[in-house]
């Protein structure tokens, strides 16, 4: 086989797009929406050392290798032997890449990444205290035990919140900053907090879930993308994955309140004012703390982001910085529209209209589907209720070894997903999670629960093996998820360039929510409707076919370049390529770094064959 992929000239195009007179930007998106040849690609590229010839403005930045990208390689050779030619055309990490190598992670970036997570802390915890929460609220609402319809209204409307403010966060993001709207949820925090606080009604309870999840929804979207525009390239990845184990520590730590408030008169009342601190906290911290470099070079303010990358990069020459800016300049460029909704709409429509864009939005918002219909969430909101029908007493204890499993293997995710790559670790997760779920709806079925009104009979009382077995494997579960696809979709900003990043991935968290949202608002009735053997059947089913899509549609992308991303997703998902091109990355990786070779050396043209 031999896979030739063309550099996407539409896409470079939109990389290059600052070399063109501003005026001629919005015709070329009209003019191109489809056409790829690499023909116009020599073009563009023509062009581009044409207007850099005659402006000369970008004489310090690290030179351009050419803007065509190919990628051969040969099934009837060793995969080692694979020839690869490829030519990546340098973006905006240049400087990250010269500056990352150069000094360690400054205090800075740490205490930035720190507050901005917790908004992953809030998320989590948000979303796991309701768990022991629907235990003991028993009859604090209505002066009546929650039905299990009421149940579900309370859960999902966190979901339905954070759903609908993440189709609109990142435009308001891009608007009116990443800080603003970060310091924005946390008054939605506070008032949803509030009112559940001194909730005595059922519809309050809700209505202050649901502004709850406003915040939720917010902080989830721009909690990875401040984190993923502040982190320097080579350490991006990881940094996101602290935001997911903030998260997962958040849900451990809810449960683990939760238990010891589970006998307190009123403890779910302080289950939730503790939601207060870390939001006071991120909300401080935020009145000090500037925004994201990429913002202030978005707003035209270009003193602002030197300065923040000044403080960000301290050892760092101020050419360097200005370098670093002018790049980020650049790119801010490359969707036109004069105002932010005719933006908004030409990066919709890049997003669609631009195949690799496209397939990125597949895999981003597939991934993200996968994550919420293979049943993890309704474990997290419902698993004191699982437990207690299963026969346990101190159900929340339970839960919190489910969550606590949930958190390692998050970490154990954090270290070794660039090792064994993100492809693998999902084909290892995805049918794991399918054999845990298959035996648990076994044992269900032994088990023999039957649902009468609000509450759940099982045939045999306290103890049984089966419980036992359910419990076993549902931690099996739990540790498979959060290996994979519990923490892999939440790297969706590598899927997409720049230019298309902000939509691509409020689709994709929108994606989350609304998979969140169906499974918070059925998963109850569909352990009435169609027994927890059918439920736990269902996911089983949906991860087996989720094993199929990972294994045709995602291919490797630990270690690319982002623009080898968009080459790869080119013309197809090209698998065999990208696990060809990420083994090559890596054995290039672990090579310069033992010969210091990567030091001051940018991503310049790599050809090998
Ligand atoms: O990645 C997170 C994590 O796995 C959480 O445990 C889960 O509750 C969220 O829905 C998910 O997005």
């Amino acid at each position: 086989m031999k896979t030739s992929i063309a550099a996407s000239s539409r896409w470079a195009k939109g990389r290059f797009s600052h070399f063109l007179p501003s005026s001629t930007n919005e015709d070329d998106i009209e003019a191109s929406s489809t056409d790829e040849s690499s023909v116009q690609g020599k073009e563009l590229h023509h062009r581009k050392n044409h207007e850099e010839e005659n402006s000369g403005t970008r004489s310090k930045k690290p030179q351009m290798s050419t803007s065509t990208l190919q990628i051969e390689t040969r099934q009837d050779e060793d995969e080692d032997e694979d020839r690869i030619v490829i030519k990546p055309v340098n973006d905006e990490d240049d400087t990250s890449v010269i500056i990352t190598f150069n000094q360690s992670i400054s205090p800075f970036i740490i205490t930035l990444t720190f507050v901005a997570s917790i908004s992953g802390f809030m998320f989590g915890y948000d979303t796991g205290y309701i768990s022991s929460a629907l235990i003991s609220i028993k009859k604090d609402l209505d002066n009546k035990e929650l039905t299990y319809g009421e149940r579900e209204i309370i859960t999902a409307a966190t979901s339905l919140g954070a759903l609908i403010t993440s189709i609109g966060a990142g435009t308001a993001a891009d608007v009116f900053g990443r800080r603003p709207c970060l310091m924005f949820s946390n008054l939605m925090f506070l008032i949803g907090a509030i009112l559940q606080i001194t909730a005595h009604r059922f519809w309050q309870m809700a209505a202050g879930r649901l502004v709850m999840g406003f915040g939720v929804g917010i902080g989830s979207l721009i909690s990875p993308l401040f984190i993923s525009e502040i982190a320097p390239k080579m350490i991006r990845g990881r940094l996101t994955v602290i935001n997911s184990l903030w998260l997962t520590g958040g849900q451990l730590i809810a449960y683990g309140c939760g238990a010891g408030l589970n006998h307190v008169n009123n403890g779910w009342r302080i289950l939730v004012g503790l939601s207060l601190v870390p939001t006071v906290i991120q909300f401080t911290f935020f009145c000090f703390l500037p925004d994201t470099p990429r913002y202030y070079v978005m707003k035209g303010d270009l003193e602002k982001a030197k300065m923040v990358l000044k403080r960000s990069y301290v050892n760092t020459d101020d050419d360097v910085i200005d370098q670093k800016v002018d790049e980020l300049a650049s790119l801010n460029q490359s969707i036109p529209g004069r105002n932010p909704i005719i933006k908004f709409w030409n990066m919709v429509r890049e997003l669609h209209m631009v195949p690799s864009n496209f397939r990125a939005l597949i895999i981003g918002c597939g991934l993200q589907a996968i994550q919420q219909f293979t049943g993890w969430n309704s474990l997290m909101y419902f698993s004191g209720t699982i437990f207690e029908t299963v026969g346990f007493e101190n159900s929340s204890a339970v839960s919190i070894i489910v969550s606590g499993t949930n958190f390692i293997f998050t970490l154990i995710a954090f270290f070794c997903i660039d090792k064994i790559g993100r492809r693998y670790i999902l084909l290892i997760g995805l049918p794991g999670m399918t054999i845990a779920l298959v035996v648990c709806a076994i044992a269900f079925h032994f088990l023999g629960i039957k649902f009468s009104g609000a509450s759940a009979v099982v045939a045999s009382t306290g103890f049984s093996s089966w419980g036992i077995v359910i419990i076993i494997f549902i931690i099996v579960y739990a540790a498979f998820y959060a290996l994979g696809i519990g923490t892999v979709p939440w790297q969706q900003s590598e899927l997409f360039p720049q230019n298309v990043r902000g939509v691509g991935t409020s689709f994709a968290t929108a994606t989350n929510w609304a998979g969140s949202l169906v499974i918070a608002s059925t998963f109850l009735t569909m352990l009435q409707n169609i027994t927890p053997t059918g439920t736990f059947a269902f996911f089983a089913a949906v991860a087996c076919l989720s094993t199929i899509f990972c294994y045709f549609c995602y291919p490797e992308l630990s270690g690319l370049e982002l623009e080898e991303v968009q080459t790869i997703l080119k013309d197809g998902f090209n698998i065999k390529a990208s696990k060809a091109l990420a083994k090559k990355r890596k054995r290039q990786v672990a090579q310069g770094a033992a010969q210091h070779k990567l030091k001051f050396e940018p991503t310049q043209e790599i050809v090998e064959s």
